[in-house]
């Protein structure tokens, strides 16, 4: 019944030029830290900290309309923590993230137990939410922020044994904790969710849960249960949402979504017969599920902000950083190459 996944390396194929041997050494320079905790302590005094408050991660925004996470050296840190009377032991609570392109590891370190007003005046910056903060930033570093946040909250919700009870130790670059009561090793987890953009050749498929805000519609999506295949899971929500059969899925992209929890999204394209399209939503999920006409997708990509108190009630779409609007700008494509195709 399904077609095979069709394997698309998106994030590789934006740097087309980069040198597959530094990242490769890259790639195995963040490997070793994670396995060697002395020289991830080096690391981290040549290092680039990206600090949060609270979960919520400190930006700069230099001439009031780009945003970026402001990154620090560990000395400018230590300057801080020094300056709000912290003695600097802090700094080993920094969570590694990952390596620039210019070989230096990266941290992030949260500063929750300090005075927020006063590390934003000492770092210049602001700490700004996730939910507002991941959309302020340039789609190439959300990521980096996200992942930062999902780990340190992974870190904090896990300072105890499930088996024994007892407090668990990170290694030193918090890419995982041991209980040496249990011998327990413990990774940070991701929930699979899956995410279909489903069309049925010529309209495509979106859906509304009440907690959306107004006119905002998206592709539908749902956790992967235990033991199911992502094609599995596509094919269960899909009934389970809208009541329909899918006859065929393809790959498209992956995506960490931080919200609420890490979730590690999974996005498909899906189709259903033209002559089986009757939908039977299930309330209990969704408020509204209906077939959209390129045009009306057209135009709802065309809005650039959600609509406020008293506009006309209007159709918008996920933001750019989602994958459900990649999904969605993928299948409008699609349908463009194949009316000219005709
Ligand atoms: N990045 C993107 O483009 C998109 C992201 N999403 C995200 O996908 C996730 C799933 O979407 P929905 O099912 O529509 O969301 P939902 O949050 O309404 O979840 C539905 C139900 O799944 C169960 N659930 C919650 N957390 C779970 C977990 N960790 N493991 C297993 N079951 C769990 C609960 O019973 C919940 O009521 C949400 O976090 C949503 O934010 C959804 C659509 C697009």
């Amino acid at each position: 019944m399904l077609r095979p996944l069709r394997l698309l390396l998106s994030g590789l194929k934006t740097q087309p030029s980069r040198c597959c041997s530094s990242f490769v050494s890259r790639m195995r320079y963040v490997n070793r830290l994670k396995e060697d905790d002395e020289a991830c302590a080096a690391a981290l005094k040549d290092g680039s900290i990206f600090l949060f408050h609270h979960l919520s991660p400190l930006l700069r925004c230099p001439d009031a309309r780009t945003f970026s996470p402001a990154a620090f050296t560990c000395s400018d840190v230590q300057l801080v923590l020094q300056r709000l009377g912290s003695d600097g032991s802090q700094l080993k609570e920094a969570v590694l993230i990952g390596c620039s392109e210019q070989n230096q590891a990266q941290f992030c370190l949260d500063v929750g137990e300090l005075d927020q007003a006063a590390v934003e005046e000492a770092s210049q910056g602001t700490f700004i939410d996730l939910r507002k903060a991941f959309f302020l930033l340039p789609a190439a570093e959300a990521p980096l922020v996200s992942k930062g946040q999902a780990l340190l909250r992974w870190h904090q919700t896990s300072r105890f044994c499930g088996a024994s009870g007892q407090p668990t130790q990170r290694n030193r670059a918090g890419s995982q904790r041991f209980c040496s009561s249990s011998s327990t090793v413990y990774y940070p987890k991701m929930s699979a969710v899956a995410v279909a953009l489903v069309s049925d050749g010529s309209r495509c498929l979106l859906g509304r849960q009440p907690s959306f805000p107004r006119g905002l519609y998206s592709a539908l999506a749902g956790f992967c249960d235990m033991g199911e295949t992502l094609e599995e899971a596509l094919c269960r929500e899909v009934a389970e949402e809208v009541g329909l059969e899918i006859q065929s899925i393809s790959y498209s992209s992956s995506q960490h979504w931080p919200f609420p929890h890490s979730s590690f999204m999974l996005g498909c394209h899906a189709l259903v017969s033209p002559a089986h399209t009757q939908l039977s939503v299930d309330n209990s999920e969704l408020e509204d599920a209906r077939w959209f006409t390129m045009d009306e997708i057209t135009r709802a990509l065309q809005v650039k902000a959600p609509p406020r108190r008293g506009d006309p009630p209007i159709i918008w779409l996920p933001p750019k950083h989602a994958l459900a609007n990649r999904l969605i700008r993928e299948w409008v494509e699609q349908q463009r190459q194949s009316e000219g195709g005709e």
